[in-house]
């Protein structure tokens, strides 16, 4: 296992095969602290199941894929025994899915999807997990009167918020992101873009983000991955991909002749 020492995660050849010859093939990179890597390519170029193959999701069917704790330990991911890796998801890991209804629980309150990860986390005492639901609450800009409020009784973007805050409640350091802007207007796509950006840059997250919309790549993202086929076609700081794509696929791309 190779992972440059200031790394939080490393990748090294990841596979992984539907059995039809899509997937992921062979897919290497490195996150820093504080980084925030985006993944964009067309409609079914892989992003999806390489975030999937990062959140422990889908198994790989090859490669190497290391994650440096918060003690400063070197883990290897896809040796990692099923209770430590599920405690480690619980603590230091986040998944926020494109669709909220996939990481809320829709019969438990709003503040019992935030409260239920700090109770995950060892939090026991009942008023201080639901101060800081109703904290984090606010702070996604969800008012505090809806804390007893069912998930399916809020709008997409309420929802995609309130996943938000059950994911970063309990202070993850790596937080995946699949398309959170997907499937909301506009102007609700707008307001949650500049929640997640200060959130983000707040917490010092790492983050990786798939998201087709380049618009998103370009406010959150400090570097780009391009992917098509499965691969990694291009990479680089996000300006320069965008504004200076090297690739014929990646100008294709920017210049929104492919649909992404
Ligand atoms: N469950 C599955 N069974 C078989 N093939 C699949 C499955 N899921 C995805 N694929 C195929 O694997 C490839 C990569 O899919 P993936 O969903 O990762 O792409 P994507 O870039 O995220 O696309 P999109 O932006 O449309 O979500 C595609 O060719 C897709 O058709």
């Amino acid at each position: 296992m190779t992972m440059p020492p200031d790394a939080i995660l490393s990748a090294r050849d990841l596979r992984f095969d539907y059995g039809n010859g899509q997937g992921v093939r062979g897919v290497s990179f490195d996150l820093w602290p504080g980084d925030v890597l985006g993944i964009v390519g067309e409609s079914g170029s892989g992003k999806t199941t390489l975030l999937k193959l990062l959140g422990g999701l889908l198994a790989p069917s090859g490669g190497s894929l290391s994650y440096r704790d918060a003690s400063g330990e070197l883990l290897d991911l896809l040796a990692l025994p099923e209770a430590r890796r599920r405690h480690l998801a619980r603590t230091e890991l986040g998944f926020v899915h494109q669709n909220p209804r996939d990481g809320l629980r829709l019969a438990v309150t709003a503040g019992g999807n935030v409260g239920e990860r700090l109770m995950a986390t060892g939090g026991r005492h009942y008023g201080r997990i639901r101060q800081s639901a109703l904290d984090w609450l606010t702070r996604v800009e969800i008012d505090g009167a809806r804390i007893d409020d069912r998930p399916t009784q809020f709008s997409g973007g309420m929802q995609q918020r309130l996943q938000i805050a059950r994911n970063l409640v309990s202070g993850p350091r790596l937080v995946l992101m699949d398309e959170p802007t997907g499937g909301l207007d506009v102007s609700v796509q707008a307001r949650l873009l500049d929640l997640l950006r200060s959130l983000v840059a707040d917490l010092g997250l790492s983050v990786v983000i798939v998201t087709h919309d380049l618009g998103v790549a370009r406010l959150l993202a400090d570097r780009l991955m391009v992917m098509q086929g499965g691969r990694v076609i291009e990479e680089g700081l996000t300006d320069q991909v965008l504004d200076d794509p090297r690739e014929p696929y990646t100008q294709l791309l920017v210049s929104s002749v492919l649909a992404a």
